[in-house]
């Protein structure tokens, strides 16, 4: 295992090229992240749907079942998670494996399988240590730009993933779930977690838009490393990835990034850093959770 203090963390996340095809991804991947740890990594990060396309009409076809936590990978159903496991074992790290259409059970009987846009993180010694379902879809319409819906072929999950490194522990989201300030809070309070991390694949429209803002922000708002890892923009993709796959200190400040082409970001994080500046700005103390109990929640379908 690459050297990993008690307190710092050497973290790559493998902007990757993502294509059609399953068999290449996986051994795309299994490569990417060699090479991360032979920069140093002990923390390895992949992007959102790194097996296949990033589309509603294919995610049931590369779908694979995904075990509980501590379970036994199905080799022959799930060839991806089984590259994850042997590849976090091999080289001695921890491995968030992005994320992969997860084939589950149907939710009634005669119904098709339900899918699931789930990451899984490996241990040092290849167990599945934290699985985390996408919690909010995304379900977007910007007329002319994009409009995307995972509700027509993915279901969402509902519970926290996170892990227990020697750096610290790690909280584990999707994407879309960054928008989501209370599931980044849940992970930061709940969970106490000094890092969070988030497989991503934003878009040409929103990325230039939203994607550093909410990164820093959830960084800010929770005083904790984010590290987001997206797939490279592959022009010949019907779905153009905005890439900038970065890690954010607590402070708020970007320690790394890179373009939309294929990249290993790499970053040394100092994770005490995150205990400092809750000492410096010390918000967790002071949040009036009083006040905030009432809130409405407004929009379609809310009363
Ligand atoms: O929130 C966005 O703008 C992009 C989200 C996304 O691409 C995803 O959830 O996969």
């Amino acid at each position: 295992m690459a050297a990993a203090s008690d307190s710092s963390c050497k973290v790559a996340l493998c902007q990757m090229t993502v294509v059609e095809d399953k068999a290449t991804n996986i051994a795309h991947a299994r490569e990417m992240v060699k090479r991360a740890v032979d920069s140093g990594a002990a923390l390895v990060v992949l992007p959102e749907v790194f097996n296949g396309p990033y589309d509603t009409t294919k995610f049931a076809s590369f779908a694979e079942p995904v075990p509980e936590v501590g379970g036994a990978v199905d080799e022959a159903a799930s060839p991806t998670l089984a590259m994850l496991a042997a590849t976090a074992k091999e080289h001695g790290v921890f491995l968030v494996g992005g994320s992969v259409a997860e084939l589950g059970q149907p939710a009634s009987e005669g119904a098709a399988p339900a899918v699931f846009n789930t990451c899984t993180v490996w241990s040092p010694a290849g167990e599945l240590i934290a699985k985390h379902r996408k919690m909010h879809l995304f379900d977007i319409d910007v007329p002319g730009r994009i409009t995307f819906k995972e509700s027509d072929s993915l279901t969402a999950g509902s519970g926290l993933a996170a892990f227990d490194t020697p750096f610290g522990r790690v909280g584990v989201g999707i994407c879309y779930d960054l928008r989501f300030p209370q599931l980044s809070a849940l992970l930061r309070h709940k969970e106490d977690c000094s890092v969070l991390v988030f497989p991503g694949a934003f878009n040409t429209t929103t990325g230039p838009a939203h994607w550093e803002l909410l990164l820093r922000a959830r960084a800010l708002d929770n005083q904790v490393f984010v590290c987001a890892c997206s797939p490279a923009r592959n022009p010949d993709a019907g779905y153009q990835a905005y890439g900038h796959s970065m890690v954010v200190d607590p402070w708020g400040a970007v320690v790394a990034t890179t373009e939309h082409d294929e990249a290993i970001v790499l970053a040394d994080m100092n994770v005490p850093r995150a205990a400092e500046v809750r000492t410096n700005i010390p918000i967790s103390k002071q949040v009036r959770t009083d006040l905030y109990t009432d809130v409405e929640w407004k929009g379609p379908g809310r009363a």
